[in-house]
């Protein structure tokens, strides 16, 4: 199986690749975690997409150097990931662990990795990576008393203390709430605009469309596509799809709905209606003002099988 490459009509120059990864496998015994992917990481924000258990994590220790490919090769400008010590200083990598050192303050995290990495002034660049994640007066407390989406942005800071040129986050966004993930957002954003190449990992669309310019999509291992956001929303919603509807009045709102072409069949399914459509997307804009222009109520909308595994599935066997 190949992954599905789309692009827009934005006729941006490629970004320059400094993240090469050539046919990487991983497997631990008889699973494996990634299988066979190749791709190439630029500059900008990039969003490694996927269900849980997809591979994300594995691959991105992978590319942080941390664990050896099966087969294949990873290569940061040119140079080996694997037992190259010498990468750490340019890459950051923030993991999805809840075990930061709470007995530590953000600030005392944040200047012992600036000292591990031998940088000349530990503490201007401890106070330049708090004040560039937004830890602010907090940074003195003991991260112990800090919420989930504080001791993410600590992590942040500790990764990014050294001024890496490519940062690696996994699930950067778990447990923030809506206004930490917008400040998280803006400052991979401000990242990928000053040429830094920032790649984070995460299994939400929404999340990974408001943020990168471009989208590795990987399911059980493999790259199932890859592109700018509006083609891989495209891929998402472009697809067969089925919703139950309840409506005042399902026999007249199915006999509305079959004259629509992205319908492509109606069950009435007392005490409501099965609709089958050929495009998720096209399907959902026609539904409102259909029901509307029959007087009928829509009461509720659901759509059959929205796992996000449905999705991915979908996209693994196009
Ligand atoms: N050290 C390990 N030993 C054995 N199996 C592993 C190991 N690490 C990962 N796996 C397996 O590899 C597969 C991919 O896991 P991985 O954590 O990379 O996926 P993921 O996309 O990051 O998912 P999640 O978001 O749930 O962490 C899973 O089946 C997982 O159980």
């Amino acid at each position: 199986m190949s992954a599905t490459t789309v692009s827009d009509t934005r006729s941006d120059a490629p970004a320059k690749a400094v993240l090469e990864i050539n046919g990487v496998s991983r497997w631990f015994g008889n699973v494996v975690a990634v299988n066979d992917i190749s791709m190439s990481i630029g500059t900008g924000v990039t969003g490694l997409l996927g269900p849980n258990g997809a591979g994300k994590t594995t691959l991105l220790h992978l590319m942080a150097g941390l664990l050896q490919p099966s087969r294949g090769s990873i290569t940061l400008a040119d140079a080996p990931v694997w037992r190259n010590p010498a990468i750490y200083a340019s890459l950051g990598l923030v993991v999805d662990r809840e075990d930061t050192y709470g007995f530590l303050s953000a600030r005392e995290l944040v200047e012992a990795t600036a000292k591990l990495h031998k940088l000349p002034q530990p503490r201007a660049a401890t106070d330049r990576a708090i004040a560039m994640v937004g830890l602010g007066s907090a940074a003195d407390r003991r991260i112990a008393t800090y919420s989930k989406g504080m001791r993410q942005r600590a992590r942040v800071a500790a990764a990014l203390v050294h001024d890496p040129a490519v940062l690696l986050l996994d699930e950067p966004f778990n447990g923030m709430d809506p206004r930490q993930r917008l400040e998280l957002m803006e400052l991979l954003q401000r990242m990928g605009e000053s040429g830094r190449t920032v790649l984070f990992s995460s299994h939400i669309l929404e999340e990974v469309e408001q943020v990168s310019q471009s989208i590795q999509v990987m399911v059980a291992g493999r790259l199932a596509a890859s592109g700018d956001h509006r083609a891989i929303r495209r891929l998402m919603t472009q697809r067969p799809h089925e919703f139950r509807l309840a409506s005042s009045d399902d026999r007249a709102l199915g006999v509305a709905l079959l004259g629509l072409e992205c319908v492509s069949g109606i069950e009435l399914e007392p005490p409501g209606l099965l609709v089958r459509a050929r495009d998720y997307g096209a399907f959902t804009l026609a539904l409102p003002p259909t029901a509307r222009a029959a007087g009928v109520r829509l009461y509720q909308v659901l759509p059959a099988d929205e796992s996000l595994e449905s999705v991915f599935s979908y996209l693994i066997a196009g």
